[in-house]
């Protein structure tokens, strides 16, 4: 079969095409020397770093910039445009096709060992080709494992399309050797923290809208930040996106096209390491002996992998009638301004929306499914029962309109039992029985405490969650749903309704919801709960049918662990002695509240261990307005108002009518 640019490859009912398929068949030298030869935006004004650089340096807004903070530190201004030179030094990239190569090789090696496939959708890639002629292009994919940026740019040399620069975070460059293979073959460093650096933020934002305004290559950039502990998707971060269309805004560039990337594993790389930073163990230091020492991994299978490059964005289209731009005629638009309110709200809505478009391109394997139904069987189910809730939840999920990697000529029985031996590490079958499976711990099988037990315990339970997440975005909203109705006072649409805002509210930086689309959402979410026959409903009424209490109780347990986790983190905040808490010392002190929950047997939800959820409860508080942030003494600090935590949790179980909380805004 005809690919993009000639090459065989294979391709699957659902239109993706495996590349490593011709990768199998063919050298890996030829395809890392081939010609390389991609059509790059057709108003792109220069192709080479060094230009990219100067210009950033000699840029209006640069001189400003470093002007005002002589005057204001009363440095040299010389001093302070060598201070940016050298910022800028460190940051920036020097794209170069000979490391691009040598990396095309090197991947072609390593992907090959480590999957057994990674599906392409084609048109995704036709419609690419077509926007960064163009538009300036943004890539922006789902974030993981480190895998994802290797693939991305992996993909697009290998369809024949410009190599992207790329935003990372300035721990790679540390990486001997590695961290400037990476420079030459893309990436730009940038420090993860900026806070107040006037004069970083400067070079920074700089030097992203120069990269976008020139069209030196697609930029890509990772919305969420970090790759995700959780598998599912993170709140976006809004410092690079609002740089990014900030050349729209100011009139700059005509247009700028937004890709999003779904990449989807069924097996992630780093599923433990991550899973054990959820629990507190730190983050290991990235170095080039930690990757040499990491590379037992090529003795593990980690099955398919699905890349899905989404639609293109306008941002024009997104912001007709939504931002005034007419306000940056009448300044120079070298000069810096605070963003207005609507160009806050609007950055803010374009990044929600590509997260919820990355969701929406996202595949699910059939192990997130049965992820979904072992994860409700803590002890363990039968396989029978197993493959009999799987394949009813699939009926569910394609109804619900996901993405599901599961081929017809494949049996059942085959499809599951090869996804389960995929997931040997977290999962097995025993005597007919599935259990999830607890590692060693580094002093052998026995824990050497209780508190070591119930660790271990939960390092499984949030991997295996963490398969289950993968695939929330496609039910959390009839699941919230379900949950409204049964706190509901009524089942007048009107008290679920509220009861659904609520839980919006509250689980804002949980899972991924648009602002001020509470009733589209809600308006959806019963749309599909009378598609799949769990409720009937007129104008005014939600009523539960006689066949839909099963998928009801199913998705309200779905949701169970999050609800769990705010409650023990409610408590947690109302029970202490203290009114004030500090940001370091608040998620050690809930997981021991929570260890000791669990080993007195008040508490078996092992999820409620894991530090994302926590700390996005303490989010939700502080939206809520629950809870109030400073900064004391170079530390950041939570006040805590125990009584409108109090009513926040009644209002969870139902007792408290929610309009009283989303009215009054505490
Ligand atoms: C063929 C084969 C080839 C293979 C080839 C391989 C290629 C191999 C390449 C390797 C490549 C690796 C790639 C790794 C992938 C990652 O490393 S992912 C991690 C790095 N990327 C990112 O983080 C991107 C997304 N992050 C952001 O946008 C963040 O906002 C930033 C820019 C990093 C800043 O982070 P932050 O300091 O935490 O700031 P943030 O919370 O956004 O904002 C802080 C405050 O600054 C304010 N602020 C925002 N903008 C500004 C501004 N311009 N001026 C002043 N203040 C501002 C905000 O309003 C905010 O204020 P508050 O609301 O708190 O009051
Ligand atoms: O630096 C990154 C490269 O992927 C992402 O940050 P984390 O390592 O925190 O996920």
């Amino acid at each position: 079969m005809e690919s993009l640019c000639g090459l065989t490859l294979g391709a699957d009912p659902e239109g993706f095409w495996d590349i490593l398929e011709e990768r199998r068949r063919s050298s890996d030298l030829s395809h890392a020397l081939r010609t390389f030869n991609p059509q790059h935006y057709c108003r792109i004004t220069t192709s080479s770093s060094s230009t990219i650089n100067r210009t950033v340096l000699k840029s209006q807004y640069l001189r400003y910039i470093t002007q005002e903070i002589a005057e204001e530190t009363g440095e040299p201004v010389e001093l302070v445009r060598e201070e940016a030179a050298g910022i800028l030094e460190e940051m920036a990239q020097n794209l170069q096709l000979g490391f691009i190569r040598l990396l095309a090789f090197s991947l072609s090696k390593t992907f090959k060992r480590l999957f057994s496939s990674i599906r392409v959708n084609e048109e995704g890639l036709s419609r690419l080709q077509a926007a960064i002629k163009d538009h300036p292009v943004i890539l922006m994919p789902t974030h993981r494992s480190y895998v994802d940026f290797l693939v991305v740019s992996y993909i697009l040399f290998t369809y024949d399309l410009p190599i992207p620069v790329i935003a990372a975070g300035i721990p790679l460059m540390g990486m001997k050797l590695i961290g400037e293979i990476f420079r030459r073959s893309g990436a730009f460093f940038i420090r993860r923290t900026i806070g107040s650096d006037k004069l970083y933020w400067a070079v920074l934002s700089e030097y992203v809208k120069t990269l976008v305004r020139t069209g030196f290559a697609p930029l890509e950039f990772y919305v969420e930040g970090l790759r995700s502990r959780t598998l599912k998707s993170l709140s976006p971060k809004l410092g690079m996106m609002y740089m990014i269309l900030e050349p729209f805004i100011k009139g700059e560039v005509f247009d700028i096209s937004l890709v999003p990337i779904s990449i989807s594993y069924d097996r992630v790389l780093e599923e433990s390491l991550l899973t054990h930073e959820l629990l507190g163990v730190p983050k290991p230091k990235e170095t080039t002996m930690g990757l040499l020492k990491a590379r037992k991994v090529l003795e593990e299978n980690f099955g398919n992998m699905h890349v899905y490059f989404g639609v293109p964005v306008s941002v024009r289209d997104l912001a007709n009638g939504k931002v005034n731009r007419s306000q940056y005629n009448l300044v120079p638009r070298d000069l810096p301004l605070k963003p207005s309110e609507d160009v806050r709200v609007f950055v803010g809505d374009v990044a929600q929306r590509v997260v919820r478009l990355q969701e929406q391109g996202m595949v699910l394997s059939p192990w997130s499914l049965m992820a979904l139904v072992l994860i409700q069987y803590p002890e363990g189910l039968d396989w029978d029962l197993l493959t009999q809730k799987t394949l009813w939840l699939k009926g569910l999920a394609l109804c619900y309109g996901a993405r599901l990697d599961w081929p017809e000529q494949v049996s059942n029985l085959e499809m599951m039992s090869s996804h389960l031996a995929l997931h040997h590490t977290v999962a097995r079958c025993e005597k007919g029985r599935v259990l999830l499976v607890e590692e060693d711990g580094l002093h052998g099988a026995e824990p050497v405490s209780e508190e070591e037990g119930v660790l271990r315990r939960a390092a499984v339970v949030l991997i295996c969650a963490s398969y289950r997440n993968q695939a929330l975005h496609v039910f959390v909203r009839p699941a919230m749903a379900a949950v409204a109705m049964t706190t509901a006072s009524s089942v007048r649409k009107l008290d679920v309704f509220s009861q659904f805002r609520f839980l919006l509210d509250v689980f804002a930086n949980e899972f991924i919801f648009i602002r001020n689309n509470a009733e589209q959402d809600f308006d959806q979410a019963c749309a599909l709960l009378q598609r799949s026959g769990a409720v009937c409903a007129d104008e005014h009424s939600l009523n539960v049918t006689e066949e839909g209490q099963t998928t009801l109780h199913f998705l309200q347990t779905m949701l169970e662990p999050f609800i769990q986790t705010y409650k023990m983190v409610f408590r947690f905040l109302c029970e202490s002695n203290a009114q004030v808490f500090t940001e370091r010392n608040f998620t050690p002190a809930v997981r021991s509240f929570a260890v000791k929950l669990i080993l007195s047997g008040e508490l078996q939800c092992y999820e409620c261990l894991s530090s994302d959820t926590q700390k996005n409860a303490i989010s939700a508080l502080l939206n809520i307005g629950a809870v109030t942030k400073s900064r004391v003494s170079e530390q950041t600090e939570f006040s805590v108002n125990k009584a409108a935590v109090m009513r926040i949790a009644d209002t969870l179980d139902g007792h408290t009518p929610s309009l009283m909380i989303s009215h009054s805004r505490l």
